[in-house]
């Protein structure tokens, strides 16, 4: 089943189209990466799931329910974290999640025990009782996180969510993302980072200029074949000597100690069934095999260029 569903889901702000004919489909239970770069439309897209913005044209389906006609039905069961945080400036942390815990119809002691636990889960739980206007933009973005878990939604939509986290506060956001995904809940997340969304999602939609471009799971969609390879071996010299004996190599070069090697794409079968032989028969170890350029790097390089982080 489809938690969200759009049929040609179109806003214009006056005569600018933001989003047009957008028709996304999220199963339930995957991880879906919302992918574009700055100004796609992503955003607009997701506030209007949420229904703070109002479609110009279009229908939004979440749960088998309207947005926004059953508005309230719907975010009862969804964990929203936008892009900008919410601004609650004289709270503290842990009052804010309280009032939230709250407002979603918690009782007092059940909101306190939940905005406990988050805080500990996001990593703000040493700064509980910091106010929220002198917490960092990346602090700021962790209470949001921890807001959008408060109800325990079955839907997390989450806008951008790693913007503002340094490198580490990305892999442990990452780290709860996957964690939250085994069990059970369905993730939206908006972000322009290739390799971010690589890591923790399997479902992909990926918008230019408000249009979708390419939809659906990750590895259906990147089952191109690759014929560029990054390869590291324990005799790199010995390698070397039979990629540039073998007439199906293209190229074969040398950086870094990293063998770079373009194989003919008829003769990639060949390739692998000869390159490990000669290596296992030769004593020589391999520590690194892998395409040079990411499956889903390589579509977005295709479609259009995107910003592409390491
Ligand atoms: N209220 C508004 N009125 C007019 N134009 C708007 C409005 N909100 C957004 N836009 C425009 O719509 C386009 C899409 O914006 P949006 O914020 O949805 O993009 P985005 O994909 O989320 O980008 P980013 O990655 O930079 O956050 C932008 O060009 C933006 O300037």
């Amino acid at each position: 089943m489809e938690l969200i569903r759009t049929e040609k889901l179109t806003k214009f702000f006056g005569k600018r189209n933001v989003v047009y004919n957008l028709d996304l489909r999220v199963p339930e239970g995957v991880v879906y990466g919302f992918l574009g770069p700055n100004g796609a439309g992503k955003t607009t897209t997701i506030k209007m799931l949420t229904g703070a913005l109002r479609p110009t044209y279009g229908e939004i389906e979440i749960f088998g329910m309207n947005m926004p006609r059953e508005r309230v039905e719907i975010m009862k069961r969804v964990g929203y974290m936008p892009e900008k945080p919410i601004a609650y400036e004289n709270m503290t942390i842990f009052e804010f999640l309280t009032y939230m815990g709250r407002l979603s119809g918690m009782k007092k002691e059940e909101a306190r025990e939940r905005a406990k636990e988050l805080m500990a889960y996001v990593g703000v739980g040493r700064i509980a009782l910091n106010k929220m206007k002198e917490l960092s933009s990346g602090q700021k973005q962790r209470v949001m996180f921890a807001m959008a878990l408060m109800p325990d939604p079955e839907l997390l939509i989450l806008d951008e969510p790693t913007a503002n986290l340094d490198p580490l506060g990305r892999i442990e956001f990452i780290g709860r993302v996957v964690e939250l995904s085994k069990k059970g809940k369905t993730i939206f997340v908006s972000s322009h980072i290739v390799s971010e969304i690589e890591k923790m999602c399997n479902y992909v939609g990926i918008i230019n200029q408000g249009r979708m471009i390419a939809q659906g799971k990750i590895s259906d969609l990147t089952q191109i074949e690759e014929n560029e390879y990054d390869v590291v071996t324990s005799d790199n010299d010995r390698a070397m000597e039979f990629l540039r004996e073998k007439p199906y190599i293209r190229e074969a070069w040398e950086e870094d100690n990293v063998i770079r090697v373009i194989v003919e794409p008829k003769f990639l079968d060949e390739f692998f069934l000869a390159f490990p032989k000669y290596l296992s028969s030769n004593g020589i170890r391999l520590k690194l095999f892998k395409p040079h350029t990411s499956p889903l790097e390589r579509i977005l390089m295709e479609k259009f260029s995107l910003e592409v982080e390491g």
